[in-house]
């Protein structure tokens, strides 16, 4: 089944309350924070924290991400050692800019794979990029290594690396934010929206869930749990979207086996862009338990 990733909850490392809890609030996915949540000095223990929580807590099916240090730091070595060592399989990695900096982060896995005995190739990464050589280089970033998964995008650190302030209408998001969608969907990987910093501003916050669910986006990060239900919603196809593109499946079936090709259903034509929307969608009701997986 496709692993949905519609909330990605950011929850720091080194708050034993939250990390116990994150998974409660049923995000699709969770990022454990070691970089920016964590100060320099708790960089170490908030390490050691995470491994415990990895080891000992069950997070009931919920994707666990790891946002580590960038290698270029004294603490991204460590953390992308000890973590999968603690069973970690998917790596956030921050800062992305080329596809050199996840060509070094894949041979750092691949190697720690193999001092593990883990089967080569089953941790994944997500590129997070958020800066302006980031966005410029996101399909080579998209593509840099077999095991990305997905990329994202951090409007924080990309305002301030174009001397922009993110603004209500977000325009200075808008070319990096296509161009990230456009980086993963040719790469065939999921297209992840920034976060939204303003914890009580819901009206700002369902604005942009719009935006990125129109863009393109497949989710968006979080960083508190009332921001979740909103993603949710906008991502999850409605239940007339559902009935509709379980008809067209129906339909082009039978076409099928009468051995045609396009058809007209309720008066509109059924092509096969159509026929790969409502696949889609059925793929995406089944990933949120709304109906069994249809045998393919
Ligand atoms: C630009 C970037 O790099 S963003 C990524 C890095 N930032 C982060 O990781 C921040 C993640 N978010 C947080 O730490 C918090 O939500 C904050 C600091 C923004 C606000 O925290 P609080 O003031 O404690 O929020 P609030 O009082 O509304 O919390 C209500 C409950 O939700 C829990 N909660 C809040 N945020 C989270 C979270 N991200 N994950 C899990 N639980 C959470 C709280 O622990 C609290 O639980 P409790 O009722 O059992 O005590
Ligand atoms: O990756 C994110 O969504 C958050 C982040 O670090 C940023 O906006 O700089
Ligand atoms: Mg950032």
């Amino acid at each position: 089944m496709k692993q949905l990733r519609r909330t990605m909850l950011f929850v720091p490392a080194n708050n034993p309350n939250m990390m116990l809890n994150a998974s409660v609030f049923k995000p699709d996915c969770i990022i454990f924070d070691l970089e920016d949540a964590i100060a320099i000095r708790e960089k170490d223990s908030a390490r050691d924290l995470l491994v415990e929580a990895l080891k000992t807590i069950d997070y009931e099916g919920v994707e666990i991400l790891a946002r580590v240090n960038p290698l270029y730091t004294p603490y991204g070595k460590e953390d992308v050692k000890a973590l999968i060592k603690a069973g970690l399989r998917n790596v956030r990695y921050p800062m992305s800019e080329t596809k050199e900096d996840i060509e070094k982060l894949d041979r750092l896995i691949t190697e720690t794979e193999k001092e593990l005995g883990i089967e080569e190739g089953s941790v994944k990464i997500l590129g997070a990029i958020e800066t302006a050589k980031g966005v410029i280089n996101a399909p080579q970033i998209a593509t840099a290594s077999t095991r990305m998964v997905g990329i994202s995008f951090g409007a924080e650190d990309f305002t301030r690396t174009i001397g922009a302030e993110r603004s209500k209408g977000a325009e200075e998001l808008f070319v990096a934010r296509s161009q990230i969608v456009l980086a993963a969907a040719s790469a065939g990987i999921d297209a992840i929206d920034t976060v939204f910093a303003d914890v009580e501003d819901m009206e700002g916050f369902e604005r942009e869930v719009e935006s990125a669910k129109r863009l393109g986006f497949a989710g968006k990060s979080v960083i508190h749990p009332s921001q979740i239900p909103a993603v949710h919603k906008a991502f999850t196809p409605s239940e007339e979207e559902l009935e509709k593109a379980l008809r067209v499946m129906d339909a082009i079936n039978e076409a099928e086996k009468k051995g045609l090709g396009v058809i007209s259903l309720d008066g509109k034509m059924v092509d096969a862009p159509v026929v790969a929307r409502a696949a889609k969608i059925v793929r995406l009701a089944e990933g949120a338990g709304m109906i069994q997986e249809v045998e393919e």
